[in-house]
């Protein structure tokens, strides 16, 4: 990896003379001064607004999305191409895609900020905060959480339906699920709020919802159930904990705040009451945007670049391999994906003792910079079929991502999209920590099976992860306009 240069701290700063002027009056100073930061920058001021308060400026629909960054220099490694930049900026854990864009609005901002504050006023670091995700997409597009990129903070969590909840009351459920959702976004504050979030902006808060095997029977809709959502088989390495895994429904908090993505997961969960009972919760998270000198793919607690080699959305097959195409056996899927989650505990304590040159090798990349070990960097192809002098192959047969490369697989692939967890120490004092496996695709048969079942052979990583908890959820197509999520599903 590249050597991160110095943060600036020089905004922060307060001289002792300046501390002792009125509170007052340091207030107002702060709030101009902020004003003209924010207009300099264009970000928004305030951001959270009660619904009644609230003109409806700023809904998902109408300018919802990401909020632009003001004259976004491109981030240093980007070949030009606008389409290109946008597509690596959207692509989720690869290069330049993480914190992509808090980064470079965060930079333009910073800049403004200390130019604008002098040196006695307290700035905003980064709009981090101001990002917002559309919840809604027409014609059938992706639910947000997908291909958004990482976020620093994520919130897994199933529900079961309780007894008595049927195919009706799910919908009002859902209904009720997707507007507060949608609400929290766009940065504004759902029904009968806790305030949790009241001084932050959406801070690229996603909520993405999924519906597990079990959801099905439960609500009469056997017949609407897609094979794909067939249990996934077992693997030999499974050490699955039934009460931690599957579910009648999933959802996916991420947000770059942890505020807002509690404060989410707390308004979902109180929305659930009487309808659906919590079945499992896991928390993760991701490098903070802007912690990286520039944008780079995230590390694992491993310390490994983990991402690099994910399908990109400028790819040709990126559509059909990701998501659910129109000859889909059920209709209210095309346009979703199949999520895999699957919680994976590192065994850090003999990961750790291994050499940096056997880590590499367990891998088949470098530590540092995450360039295959035949060379170039990380955006490099791997040479599979290099070999050394003595003629074993430069990237070991076992290695896992040349197990797990699409090459290996009769080209299946996988969104890769995780976030790592630590729920403390273990009674032996190991980290109870490790990765919270989420990937997207079309058809979990044809990718996470097939790639598992392979890496379940003996793959050189294996000895080091314990598979915990697992769950495959049918995550439908983002909400039309005036709909709520899986509609389609329950009404149709
Ligand atoms: C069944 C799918 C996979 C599981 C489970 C899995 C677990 C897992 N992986 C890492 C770390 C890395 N994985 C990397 C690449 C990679 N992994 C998978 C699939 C699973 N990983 C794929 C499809 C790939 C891409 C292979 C390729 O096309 O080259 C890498 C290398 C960098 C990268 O491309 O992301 C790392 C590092 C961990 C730590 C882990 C479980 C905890
Ligand atoms: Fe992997």
């Amino acid at each position: 990896m590249s050597k991160q240069t110095p943060r600036k701290q020089s905004a922060r700063k307060r001289p002792a003379a300046k501390q002792a002027t009125s509170q007052e009056a340091a207030a107002q100073q702060a709030a101009a001064k902020q004003a003209d930061a924010a207009q300099a920058t264009g970000r928004k001021t305030t951001s959270r607004k009660t619904p009644a308060t609230d003109s409806g400026a700023g809904s998902a629909e109408a300018g919802g999305g990401r909020v632009p960054a003001p004259a976004a220099a491109p981030a240093p490694e980007t070949d030009g191409s606008p389409a290109k930049e946008l597509s690596r900026r959207r692509l989720l854990g690869t290069v330049g895609a993480a914190g992509a864009a808090g980064l470079v609005v965060g930079g333009a901002a910073g800049a403004a900020g200390v130019a604008a504050a002098g040196d006695d006023t307290p700035e905003a670091l980064t709009t981090v905060g101001s990002t917002g995700v559309p919840f809604r997409a027409a014609g059938g597009g992706h639910q947000a959480g997908i291909t958004t990129p990482l976020q620093a903070k994520g919130h897994l969590v199933a529900f079961d339906l309780v007894p008595g909840t049927d195919r009706k009351a799910a919908a009002a459920l859902l209904r009720r699920w997707s507007r507060t959702a949608e609400e929290l976004m766009a940065g504004r504050a759902p029904d009968a709020d806790t305030g949790v979030a009241l001084d932050a902006g959406p801070s690229s808060l996603t909520v993405t919802f999924g519906f597990g095997h079990s959801f099905f029977g439960r609500t009469g809709l056997t017949e609407r159930r897609p094979v794909a959502l067939d249990p996934l088989p077992d693997f030999s390495a499974d050490a699955l904990d039934p009460a931690r895994s599957n579910g009648d429904l999933w959802i996916q908090i991420g947000a770059d705040d942890a505020l807002v993505a509690f404060h989410a997961l707390r308004a979902l969960q109180k929305d659930a009451a009487g309808r659906a009972r919590l079945r499992w919760q896991m928390n993760g998270f991701n490098r903070t945007p802007g912690a990286t000198a520039q944008p780079m793919t995230t590390r694992n607690l491993m310390g490994q670049i983990d991402g690099t080699n994910n399908p990109k959305p400028s790819d040709r097959d990126f559509d059909e391999r990701i998501f659910v195409g129109r000859d889909a056996d059920q209709a209210w899927m095309r346009g979703g994906s199949y999520a895999v989650v699957r919680r994976i505990r590192m065994l850090l304590d003999d990961w750790e003792k291994r050499s940096r040159h056997d880590q590499e090798k367990v891998i088949g990349r470098r530590k540092d910079n995450g360039a295959p070990l035949t060379g170039g960097s990380e955006t490099t192809p791997m040479r599979l079929d290099a070999n050394r002098p003595d003629g074993l192959p430069v990237i070991p047969a076992n290695a896992h991502a040349r197990i797990a490369a699409p090459e290996s697989n009769q080209g299946a692939a996988m969104l890769r999209r995780p976030f790592s967890y630590h729920d403390g120490f273990r009674e032996d004092g190991a980290p109870d920590a490790g990765l919270l496996f989420i990937c997207w695709q079309a058809d979990p048969l044809r990718a996470f099976t097939q790639v598992q079942r392979k890496l379940d052979r003996g793959d050189a990583l294996s000895p080091f992860l314990r598979h915990e908890a697992s769950g495959l959820f049918a995550v439908p197509p983002a909400a039309e306009p005036g709909d709520y999520v899986g509609q389609p599903l329950l009404e149709g």
